[in-house]
């Protein structure tokens, strides 16, 4: 990627080697008197699948709403590759990023969320190869080439030239997964992908996302309730509670001896 601005840096690609690629160091976030993040510290190596899990309100989907600049800290840095995300320095000082920069780490982050939010008056193809044409400067032929990919990787190759409204819920979140690909993003953010669907056309979309977890080199980081998706793709589950990590480790540990007791009562409450 390049940098666009003289005041942003170029963010490094780093091969999956399990070097950081994600940081957050003491982080705040409050919305009013409400601290919803207080003084949050945790790194994501590159290429690993995190999850997030936390009872409802602790902060889980802000946190993949700062990564994607959709809102700021008050207080702390969240880094990304060799660059600040939320800050940058000038003259010594840390500053925070201009909106070229923003821009630039937009690229590299890819969401997706409970809505699927497709353009309803473009056909499927055309969804995907919107951002990659206009934002990245693909030709359309380039785009449209590795669409048809991206549509063949989530099962639907043959639907193309369809409306969204012309398909179901799970298929129009597979559109919406083939499409935040679409911009080769470092980063792919889950932000609970299945939650508005009917409960028979989850299994599609999770097939879908574990197989990219298991085939690409992708850094993950997973907001979901599907505890059984969670044990099968992570490296590693953080759990949340009052704006912190309580607890962290491998699926594995977490699921079957969690030493929180808060992690617990969360487990016994959701499995
Ligand atoms: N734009 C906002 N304005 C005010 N408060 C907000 C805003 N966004 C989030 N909050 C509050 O921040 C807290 C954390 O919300 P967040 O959505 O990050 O939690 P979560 O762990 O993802 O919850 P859930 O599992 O229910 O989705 C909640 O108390 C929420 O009400």
């Amino acid at each position: 990627m390049s940098a666009d601005s003289s005041t942003s840096q170029e963010i490094p690609n780093p091969a999956v080697d399990g070097s950081e690629l994600i940081r957050f160091d003491k982080v705040v976030k409050r919305y009013g008197s409400n601290t919803v993040l207080d003084e949050l510290d945790f790194s994501v190596a590159s290429g690993k699948h995190v999850t997030l899990i936390g009872p409802s309100g602790s902060g889980k989907t802000t946190i993949l709403r700062l990564l994607m600049t959709l809102v700021r800290p008050d207080e702390g840095t969240i880094k990304v590759g060799a660059d600040y995300l939320t800050h940058e320095e000038r003259n010594g000082k840390l500053v925070p990023a201009g909106e070229k920069h923003v821009r630039e780490v937009r690229k590299n982050i890819g969401m997706v969320f409970q809505q699927f939010n497709l353009f309803p008056n473009m056909k499927v193809l055309r969804n995907i190869t919107e951002a990659p044409v206009s934002v990245l400067g693909l030709s359309r032929d380039e785009a449209e080439q590795r669409g048809r990919e991206l549509l063949d990787l989530v099962g639907l190759g043959d639907r193309c030239d369809a409306y969204p409204s012309q398909l179901s819920g799970g298929q129009q979140q597979r559109v919406a997964i083939a499409r935040a690909l679409a911009m080769r993003p470092q980063v792919l953010l889950l932000d609970e992908v299945t939650s508005a669907l009917d409960p028979e056309l989850v299994a599609g979309v999770l097939d879908v996302l574990r197989d990219i977890a298991h085939t690409t080199d992708i850094t993950m980081l997973c907001v979901t309730h599907e505890m059984n998706f969670a044990r099968d793709i992570s490296d590693q589950v953080l759990m949340f509670d009052s704006g912190r990590v309580i607890e962290s480790g491998s699926p594995e540990k977490i699921f079957t001896e969690p030493e929180h007791e808060r992690t617990r009562e969360f487990l016994s409450a959701v499995l």
